[in-house]
């Protein structure tokens, strides 16, 4: 057979471990040929593609990032050039198409898919937000490195007595915030779920300096906001790709809570570091075995489904059935961090 492979949406640590997974699986079980389409949906688009071999995936496995590239493209090209990426892909002989991507990507795969093309997605994110899987490869790389950043700041914190608010990913979900702040005993965890009463988190740490405790850290996943009317907030823009441009809860969360402590407060902001660098043990496994199955649902002619980790199994599960509904942070989980904070 002959099978493409691209990513798309934001990059994320495993990416490279899932291609490498693609050829493997692909070229040495089945005798498949594998062609990987550059920058995303734009390469499908674009015809720009390259072959891969074994030669061209080794020593990938712990590499960060993706050696495809991925850009983001405008929603209407992508509906517009439907037709012409199924002749493309007719034209190149194609049996299969594996795009790995976030929920964005999977909805581009379903229009594709209901299109007539052979898709079988695999799904990607630091963000653990998509519903139909257990958990997303780059998540668990991302929680440890903003953990570690969390550790860090809470010896420097301690030193200057100061807060500290650390911003992390999470632009529609507080996963990261959520997991990060547990592991690190943060002593607020805020999150988009649950808007933001700017009273309560000031007594929680004006409650920990009185107590005699001389910093604290105050996580926020980057989505988040406060309950309307509460506080001054600047609100964003919207970018050309449909995205929030955030203004920086951190900074506006900082400011007001120096106001109002007389204490420093201090934003951080940690970006893109927690998208970067090479995946977990944990994120290469799944990585890897999500790559296999996909190849494997290809085979099977299995198109319009993505993989996804179910207990310890990888089941195929229906598009529009993991495009759905966001997988947010229910009460109860956060109910479970609130004990400790
Ligand atoms: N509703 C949609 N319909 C068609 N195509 C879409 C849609 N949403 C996104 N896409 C396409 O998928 C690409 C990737 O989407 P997006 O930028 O949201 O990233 P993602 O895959 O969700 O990953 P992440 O959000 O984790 O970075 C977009 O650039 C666009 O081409
Ligand atoms: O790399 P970009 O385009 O700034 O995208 C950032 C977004 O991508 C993610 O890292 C993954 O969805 C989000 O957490 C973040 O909001
Ligand atoms: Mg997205």
């Amino acid at each position: 057979m002959r099978i493409g492979v691209l990513t798309s949406g934001g990059d994320c640590p495993g990416l490279n471990a899932v291609i490498r997974s693609v050829v493997h699986r692909g070229v040495v079980d089945h005798g498949d040929e594998i062609i990987g389409f550059e920058d995303g949906w734009k390469g499908l688009l674009e015809g720009q593609y390259r072959e891969l071999t074994l030669d061209s995936v080794s020593g990938i496995l712990a590499q960060g990032g993706t050696i495809l590239g991925s850009t983001r493209v405008q929603p209407s090209h992508l509906r517009d050039g439907v037709a012409r990426a199924r002749d493309y892909c007719k034209e190149l002989g194609l049996d299969g198409i594996i795009p790995i991507g976030g929920e964005g990507t999977l909805k581009a795969a379903r229009l594709l898919s209901d299109g007539g093309l052979p898709i079988v997605g695999v799904p990607k994110t630091i963000d653990n937000d998509i519903a139909c899987t257990d958990v997303t490869f780059g998540f668990d790389t991302a929680v440890s490195v903003a953990t570690e950043a969390l550790d860090r700041l809470k010896t420097t914190a301690e030193s200057h007595q100061r807060v500290m608010v650390v911003e992390l990913m999470g632009r529609h979900t507080g996963w990261i915030a959520l997991h990060a702040g547990m592991a690190a005993g943060a002593h607020a965890i805020i999150v988009p779920e649950r808007p933001f009463n700017i009273d309560r988190v000031t007594e929680v740490v004006r409650e920990r300096f009185e107590r005699g405790k001389k910093f604290a850290i105050v996580v926020c996943a980057e989505g988040a906001k406060p309950e309307p009317g509460t506080m001054h907030w600047e609100e964003g823009t919207v970018d050309i790709y449909g995205h929030e441009r955030f203004t920086g809860v951190a900074t506006q969360l900082s400011m007001e809570l120096e106001h109002r402590l007389g204490k420093e407060a201090k934003p951080v902001i940690l970006g893109h570091v927690q998208r970067g660098g090479t995946p977990t043990a944990y994120d290469r496994v799944l990585a890897t075995r999500f790559g296999w199955h996909a190849v494997e649902a290809v085979h099977k002619g299995a198109f319009g489904h993505i993989t996804a980790l179910q207990g310890t199994q990888i089941n195929l599960v229906p598009l529009a059935e993991a495009v759905a509904d966001l997988k947010t942070v229910p009460a109860e989980r956060y109910a479970e961090a609130e004990t400790v904070i």
